[in-house]
């Protein structure tokens, strides 16, 4: 880690130019303030953005791990994970309001001086944190972790990203050219995956704002009944029945981790839509024997323990994944279940016979940007490049799923993804087949309503508050 620990030097003073809120008793006038102490919270999320930016980490993997290991007080851990993740999120708007700012191109910055930059405008745009606070704050933790040199210059652009005034007012200085652009600003997303939620929503207005600002709500923590029965579990977790799938119970917040039944594994953690996305092959209707499934794309195997759970008697699961680590995953997600074969395999080369199954689920490796509420800095990181090159494999995948499922048998093709390349895009040349045929998907769940995305099946966080799944099921005729 580069920058100091937040137990190390100076770390671990009160709180300092929180956002407002009731004055205390350590609340100072601007004219008596002290020099700020480096605060555990800033520095936690400042080695945050650092690990994300010098090292790729995940910041939902980093963040927590931090916090373990510096023990801080659960409103600084709060403050810590406000600042990281909303940083994280609003990166192309704080880089918009900085590129004016800074003489020379951002990306000629020490990486290091850039991130705090953005810490620090992240608290003057979108935190009411004083400005002072915010300011002073950030140009001690820059005198702490690059040097003086540089603090100047933090200290400098950051007086006049508070002499432009909250988000709000820079937006109107940033005068976005057009719609979308505006959108980007606002909402905080590249303008790739505004122009991609546009075209898989099919529309321009109200909604496509909501969907993109959906991305910006911390998840509420789903739960999926595998082997109790979901009441025991709504009682036990105390929290309430999912909505759409039979097995799913809402949490809201709080460590699932701690309920017998996931200790247990009767039970685990799992978003509503990838619990509907499983269900969706198991309702397909079919003619003919139903006793061989496969799961060609299982790691870490959320989706094979459902449908292991939830099979019919007498039904065979295979589950294989390409990666030998995630299959040790499936392994483990599967123990104590009966007639299940866990193997690595690669999906497009696979060992198994064609046509040996009657229902396949393709749960495709994708760019993930339908759960980027749980993934702050996914949406800066991941390119439009990438998904012409998962698209290659994307259809590879679903003509070799094609291959394995007998004729009269059901693949489910899903991502967690609504970009139209990685979903309708991979579909439809397979649909034009001759021995396919699609089977529509909403239909099989008249309980949950706005679903259909042509004949297939799309959620939305902000229309049924889970990822943004998409599945299609295609029947071979022949
Ligand atoms: C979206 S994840 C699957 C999630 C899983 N179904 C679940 O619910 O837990 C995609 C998986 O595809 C695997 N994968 C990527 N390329 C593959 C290939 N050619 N053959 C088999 N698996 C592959 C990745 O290792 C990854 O585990």
């Amino acid at each position: 880690m580069s920058g100091p620990s937040a137990r190390g030097r100076r770390a671990g003073g009160g709180p300092t130019g929180r956002p407002a809120g009731p004055r205390t008793k350590q609340a100072r006038p601007e004219s008596r303030r002290v020099r700020p102490v480096l605060d555990g919270a800033r520095l936690t999320a400042y080695d945050v953005l650092d690990g994300v930016t010098s090292r790729a980490a995940y910041a939902n993997l980093l963040l927590p791990q931090l916090l373990r290991e510096r023990q801080l007080e659960p409103r600084d851990a709060a403050f810590a994970t406000q600042l990281a993740y909303g940083t994280l999120r609003a990166t192309g708007t704080l880089d918009a309001v900085l590129t004016g700012l800074v003489s020379r191109p951002l990306a000629e910055l020490d990486p290091r001086v850039l991130d705090l930059l953005r810490l620090g405008a992240h608290q003057l745009l979108d935190l009411r944190v004083p400005a002072h606070a915010a300011v002073d704050t950030t140009v001690a933790l820059t005198r702490a972790i690059v040097g003086t040199g540089a603090s100047g210059l933090v200290n400098a652009v950051l007086r006049k990203v508070a002499a432009g005034g909250d988000r709000e007012s820079w937006l109107a200085t940033l005068a976005p050219a057009d719609e979308v652009q505006r959108l980007v600003l606002s909402t905080d997303h590249p303008r790739w995956v505004v122009e991609a939620w546009r075209e898989a929503l099919g529309t321009e207005g109200d909604e496509l704002e909501a969907a993109l600002l959906a991305d910006d709500v911390a998840p509420e923590v789903h739960l999926v009944a595998r082997q109790v029965p979901r009441e025991e579990l709504v009682a036990e977790s105390d929290g309430v029945p999912g909505p759409w799938s039979p097995y799913a119970v809402r949490l809201g917040s709080g460590d699932p981790g701690r309920l017998p039944s996931v200790q247990a594994h009767t039970a685990g953690v799992q978003d509503e839509g990838s619990q509907l996305a499983a269900l969706a092959l198991t309702r397909a209707p079919l003619e003919g024997p139903d006793v061989a499934w496969l799961d060609m794309c299982a790691g870490p195997g959320g989706k094979a323990a459902l449908l292991a759970a939830v099979r019919p008697a007498g039904v065979r699961l295979t589950a294989a994944d390409r990666a030998e680590h995630r299959v040790e995953l499936v392994r483990a997600a599967l123990e104590g279940q009966d007639d299940v074969e866990v193997l690595v395999a690669d999906g497009t080369a696979p060992p198994w016979p064609a046509g040996g199954f009657d229902r396949v689920l393709l749960d495709a490796p994708c760019t993930g940007l339908g759960a980027l509420r749980r993934r702050p800095e996914v949406r800066w990181r991941r390119t439009a490049d990438d998904v012409a090159e998962l698209v290659a494999l994307q259809r590879a995948l679903l003509d070799a799923a094609l291959a394995a499922v007998r004729p009269g048998g059901v693949v489910a093709y899903v991502t967690c993804s609504p970009h139209e390349a990685e979903t309708v895009g991979v579909v439809a040349p397979v649909a034009a087949r001759d021995d396919v045929e699609v089977v529509p998907v909403a239909p099989l769940f008249p309980e949950v309503p706005d679903m259909a995305r042509g004949e297939h099946g799309q959620l939305w966080p902000h229309r049924h508050g889970t990822d943004a799944m998409f599945v299609a099921l295609l029947r071979r005729t022949r």
